[in-house]
């Protein structure tokens, strides 16, 4: 398989943390965003931003930034649809998503996702962390993404589905297990992110 093409997801509205974009938030000094490209990069054949509105905000973050093509927010599914869409005309097959609110993921996010999915036709798998109440905890926004399943993903987003796990599942999508439970730990609130401060 070739290897994959990276979409950092940053397109949703970050209501909890009160507007504005969470990947441009500083911790410890320096943006969340950097720290996740730094992750990031060195693991894909190529990375782009998944934003909506003006892309200048994004200027100095020197990544190609891709709209969401579905109308409204319609949540991470429409931002894996767009990186699809991107990777597609890069001459890519895979996509793995990472969020621009998770500074900590491994740096094995790759290797991992590729060696869960392999046999697999159409490579589809989520992250997970083990959790106490259900044994696995699936992480959406971290995932491997088939090119060959996004006219399959535009037409459930059409229908209105928008449950990243309902879409996975419905294609057979597999977990990759991490063992470090706060490997996706993820910043919504300014609490959060004080958290996140902490845990540097
Ligand atoms: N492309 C795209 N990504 C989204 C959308 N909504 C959420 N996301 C992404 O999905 C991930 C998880 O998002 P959430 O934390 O649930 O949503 P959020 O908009 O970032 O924050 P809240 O509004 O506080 O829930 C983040 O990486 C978001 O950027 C959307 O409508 N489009």
């Amino acid at each position: 398989m070739k290897q994959p093409y990276g979409v950092i997801l940053a397109g949703g509205q970050a209501t909890r943390m009160g507007g504005g974009d969470k990947g441009l938030l500083s911790l410890g000094g320096r943006t969340l965003l950097s720290r996740v490209i730094d992750r990031l990069e060195p693991q894909v054949a190529g990375l782009a931003l998944n934003a909506n509105g003006d892309p200048e905000r994004f200027a100095d973050v020197g990544l190609p930034v891709i709209p969401d093509s579905i109308d409204g927010f319609a949540g991470p599914l429409a931002g894996v649809l767009a990186g699809l869409d991107w990777v597609a005309e890069q001459g890519g097959e895979t996509l793995v998503t990472a969020a621009a609110d998770t500074p900590f993921f491994p740096r094995d996010l790759v290797p991992q996702l590729l060696l869960a999915s392999e046999g697999m036709e159409h490579p589809l798998v989520l992250a997970a962390t083990p959790d106490a109440k259900r044994g696995t905890a699936r992480h959406p926004t971290f995932g491997l993404w088939p090119v060959a399943l996004r006219d399959d993903l535009r037409q459930a987003l059409k229908e209105g589905l928008r449950k990243v796990i309902l879409w996975t599942d419905r294609h057979g999508g597999r977990e990759a297990l991490f063992p470090q439970e706060a490997a996706f730990f993820n910043v919504n609130t300014p609490e959060d992110l004080a958290q996140a401060e902490a845990m540097l």
